[in-house]
């Protein structure tokens, strides 16, 4: 999986498959919401396992019933690639079984 920080363009255009998802500054973001703590808390550890199985990892903020993820690519000097929107597929298919919106 290339590392190579995406153009600008090519961000637009996978933000555009990715309902939800966002640019701030230099991180992908998304927020979801649950239909209860522990819903948010297991959908939680289920990133987790994604994350170590991509061994990549977002900064993820638990709230009372939110889910929130923000990601870049360390090693690409903190720009998005092609691993943070890969993540980023994957916790939108991982996210309906949790309820998740
Ligand atoms: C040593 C380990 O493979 C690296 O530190 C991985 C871990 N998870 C990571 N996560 C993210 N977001 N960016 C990275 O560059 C990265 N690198």
């Amino acid at each position: 999986m290339p590392v190579e920080p995406l153009s600008q363009k090519e961000v637009e255009d996978r933000l555009a498959e990715l309902p939800g998802w966002s640019l701030d500054g230099d991180r992908l973001t998304r927020s979801y919401r649950l239909g209860s703590h522990f819903a948010a808390t297991a959908m939680v550890v289920h990133i987790a396992q994604v994350q170590e199985e991509l061994n990549h990892h977002s900064d993820l903020t638990l709230g009372y019933n939110t889910v929130s993820l923000s990601v870049h690519t360390h090693s690409a000097g903190g720009t998005v690639t092609e691993k943070d929107v890969e993540l980023a597929r994957r916790v939108e298919d991982l996210a309906p079984g949790h309820g998740a919106h």
